[in-house]
């Protein structure tokens, strides 16, 4: 071999080498950005998720997993079952907003939450009975109103608890001594357990529906949301009918009232699962009272209750699930209503919050 020929081939031998080290840099920087997009991606928003996924193809593909993710299951994770989101009347993929399980006072809650993330949510992250951390305690500050029953049944204690307001259900509370979520009186505590789904309506946005028959008396879920005062409730319901005039918004701010047995004063709960809540905000309104009824269910020793959904008739698979938002109609800038029933007031019901 010639003198230029050795020289040609050490050469060559050198570019071979930079080019391994190059390919091994290259899958090296992509498995790192597939590693931290894996990691960071989930805690965008769906807007913020668009808009990276146009700058590479790594995160364009990893982008429209976390997509399909989420609209897999609209609990992610947090409750018993999957709760998918079918949309076929537009490109929106998923509703997007913050879960909780439980209702809870909005300083407890983080700015941003992941969704879509291969790992999945921990449930054990939020509580579920974020209320029951109001309980009601004795002088020398132990919970009060717990019973001590090993197997709960009809004549556990509990069940006659003497509440601060009328018409409210009672159950077995943190303070009592029969166990977790085995106890026979936590019927509102385990969760969902029906199979669910979300589907979008053209014109009522996304609905909440059965994805099996349900029987009539059964458990579905409870409100869960921000707690708010009733100053600030005033101040996000004229925000949101200024939103809601405008089109393309939804709101999800509920006002309950129960009646303390004077008549004189009643317990007001404002629980706005608009930014903040779990599947009951897809619950739509229907002028018969549709298929659900709603009850407020105390956990012993709990100062607040919760405002629990149960089938108020037998449920068919693929069902809308419906209530009555109520009976009064005084904003004279209400929203059209779209339920369909026979009775269809043609408005949807509101008041001043
Ligand atoms: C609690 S949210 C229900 C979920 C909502 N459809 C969504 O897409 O997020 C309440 C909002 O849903 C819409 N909605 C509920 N019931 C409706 C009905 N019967 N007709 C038309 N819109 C309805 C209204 O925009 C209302 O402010």
């Amino acid at each position: 071999m010639t003198i230029p020929e050795l020289i040609q081939r050490q050469r060559q031998r050198q570019r071979q080498r930079q080019r391994r080290v190059e390919q091994e840099n290259d899958n090296l920087s992509h498995s790192l950005l597939f590693q931290c997009a894996e990691l960071v991606l989930p805690w965008l928003t769906p807007t913020e998720l668009a808009t990276i996924s146009i700058t590479c193809k790594t995160l364009f593909l990893i982008s429209k997993s976390i997509s399909t993710r989420r609209s897999s299951d609209a609990s992610r994770n947090f409750e018993n079952l999957p709760i998918p989101c079918i949309n076929s009347v537009d490109d929106q993929l998923y509703p997007y907003f913050f879960y909780t399980p439980s209702s809870f006072s909005s300083s407890q809650f983080p700015q941003r939450q992941s969704w879509g993330s291969t790992s999945a949510a921990d449930p054990n992250s939020l509580s579920r009975l974020g209320v029951e951390s109001v309980s009601l305690v004795d002088e020398s500050g132990e919970g009060v109103g717990g019973c001590g029953c090993e197997r709960c049944g009809d004549g556990c204690p509990c069940l006659r608890f003497d509440g601060l307001v009328e018409d409210v259900v009672n159950e077995c509370g943190p303070s009592c001594g029969c166990g977790e979520l085995e106890c026979g009186n936590r019927l509102t505590q385990r969760g969902v357990s029906v199979r669910l789904k979300i589907l979008k309506d053209r014109r009522k946005g996304w609905c909440l529906y059965s994805a099996q028959s349900i029987p009539r008396g059964q458990f579905i879920c409870e409100y869960a949301g921000e707690l708010l005062t009733t100053n600030e409730a005033r101040k996000r319901q004229q925000k949101y009918d200024k939103l809601s005039s405008g089109g393309g918004f939804s709101s999800a701010l509920l006002v309950v009232r129960e009646h303390l047995p004077s008549r004189k004063a009643c317990l007001r709960l404002n629980i706005d699962a608009t930014k903040i809540g779990n599947i009951a905000r897809f619950i739509n309104h229907s002028c018969d009272g549709g298929n659900l009824s709603t009850v407020l269910m105390r956990s012993s020793g709990a100062l607040l209750p919760r405002l629990c959904f149960f089938a108020s008739k037998d449920i068919k698979e693929d069902e809308e699930l419906t209530f009555s938002y109520g009976g009064v109609r005084l904003r004279s800038n209400g929203s059209p209503c779209f339920c369909g029933s026979s009775c269809c007031f043609g408005w949807l019901p509101s008041e001043q919050t």
